[in-house]
């Protein structure tokens, strides 16, 4: 199954009863290991959490800390791209050059590198 067809696979388990807007994220790992997360709203609107965020805490659960693809899909007639926070999230654990695709509903895709996503972004190196 393709990285797209397990965002697909788990995006109607999210939780989005306030806006309503379904998203499915999967990573593959440089493992080769599939992690899959999903949005989960909450009442007080500001504590809910993303797709991709979901699926980077099951990555790093997993035992894995290096992603090597990423796939989105959301409710939209348009590709669905990572929040800025999620962009942040995913440059931790992927370098500019990986490719984070992202489809509609209506079968449109898009891909992008990380780098494209966010450019010029603070990262672990910047630490060192
Ligand atoms: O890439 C995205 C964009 C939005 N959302 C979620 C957050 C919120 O629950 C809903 C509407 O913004 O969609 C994600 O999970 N990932
Ligand atoms: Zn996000």
């Amino acid at each position: 199954m393709s990285l797209l067809d397990e965002a697909k696979k788990v995006q109607s388990k999210a939780y989005a009863p306030y806006s309503n807007f379904q998203v499915g994220a999967a990573i593959r790992a440089d493992s080769g290991a599939i992690y899959t997360g999903v949005n989960v709203e909450n009442a007080a609107y500001p504590e809910g959490t993303c797709a991709e965020a979901g699926a980077i805490a099951a990555m790093v659960l997993g035992g894995d800390t290096r992603i090597a693809e990423v796939a989105v899909i959301g409710d939209s007639d348009d590709p669905v791209p990572p929040c800025g926070g999620c962009r942040q999230k995913i440059r931790e654990f992927a370098g500019p050059e990986v490719k984070v695709s992202m489809l509609s509903r209506t079968g449109k895709l898009l891909t992008m590198t990380v780098g494209e996503l966010l450019p010029g972004a603070f990262t672990p190196d910047h630490m060192e």
